[in-house]
């Protein structure tokens, strides 16, 4: 990869976000999805960690910038330890939103704010074994448990994890609709949860929490369509921002990279950019 390239938006909008965040960086906030943006993709969910380059990196921007915030599906808590975040010199301000924007993790408290289980949730917990046995689904479907606040369908692991993730779709959505729950489409992930909150609302509420006047965001999945077109409507009207999409794989959705401003290969290519927008800020 080129370093020298890495931080060359292709769009106007982008090239005026980045110059933004560049002449102004502490009132600057960059905020990362954390699967398959700042963690790479892994089978099994529940070894992903952050790349070993991401914390380093996030430390080094961080003290440069207004804020460095983590927008993820994870529960909070769960993102904070796959991901390293605490304790680290540099971090002490970082943010975690996790469940969508549901939940809060804070550095300097060290502590996850939630609104605590959903009833929808914890009724689906309870079903979806049987549910799954007798819709048939293809062996090699997995739950993901992630507390009170969602539950997620996993088909990477199957045989045909397409196949396997289209014939779940139909059932997963009534079996939501019964219990008031929405379904989060994401990479051979099909996730329950309330609705209400999303990476858009989450993120747009923190920037304005910080009182930021440039963002950069990052992501590679579905759930981020939502943060990046909270950024867009703020560019709209007048807060410079740049999107930058991490396609390690063939699996980023056409949509993100549409309307993405600089796309890189992944978490390798996250921690480049990091790197590059620490080294222009040094
Ligand atoms: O918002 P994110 O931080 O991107 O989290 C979204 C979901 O990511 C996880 O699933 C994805 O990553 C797994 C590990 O690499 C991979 O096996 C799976 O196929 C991906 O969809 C996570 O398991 C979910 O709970 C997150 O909501």
């Amino acid at each position: 990869m080129d370093v020298a390239d890495i931080l060359t938006p292709r769009t106007p909008e982008g090239k005026e976000g980045l110059a933004a965040l560049l002449a102004r960086p502490a009132e600057a906030v960059v905020a990362l999805d954390f699967d398959g943006t700042l963690a790479p993709i892994v089978a099994d969910p529940e070894q992903a960690r952050a790349h070993p380059g991401a914390v380093p990196a996030l430390a080094r921007l961080a003290p440069r910038l207004a804020a460095v915030a983590v927008v993820t599906g994870r529960p909070a808590g769960v993102a904070v330890r796959y991901g390293g975040f605490a304790g680290v010199p540099g971090l002490e301000h970082l943010v975690v939103l996790g469940h969508y924007g549901a939940e809060r993790w804070d550095a300097h408290t060290g502590e996850v704010r939630t609104p605590g289980a959903h009833p929808g949730v914890t009724a689906v917990r309870a079903e979806l074994p049987g549910f799954l046995d007798r819709i048939g689904a293809w062996r090699g479907t997995w739950i993901e448990d992630k507390g009170g606040r969602a539950v997620a369908v996993h088909t990477r692991r199957t045989e045909d994890p397409d196949a396997a993730f289209e014939a779940l779709r139909g059932p997963l959505s009534d079996l939501a609709d019964r219990h008031g729950l929405m379904v989060e489409p994401g990479r051979y992930v099909l996730e329950l949860r309330p609705p209400g909150v999303d990476k858009g609302v989450a993120l747009s509420a923190y920037l304005r929490e910080v009182g930021a006047s440039s963002v950069l965001y990052g992501g590679d999945d579905l759930g981020d369509l939502a943060a990046f077109a909270a950024v867009r409507d703020l560019r709209d009207q007048g807060t410079p921002g740049l999107l930058v999409a991490s396609a390690g794989t063939p699996e980023t959705p056409q949509a993100l990279l549409d309307r993405s401003d600089l796309t890189v290969p992944g978490p390798e290519g996250v921690v480049a950019v990091l790197e590059a927008l620490a080294d222009a800020l040094a």
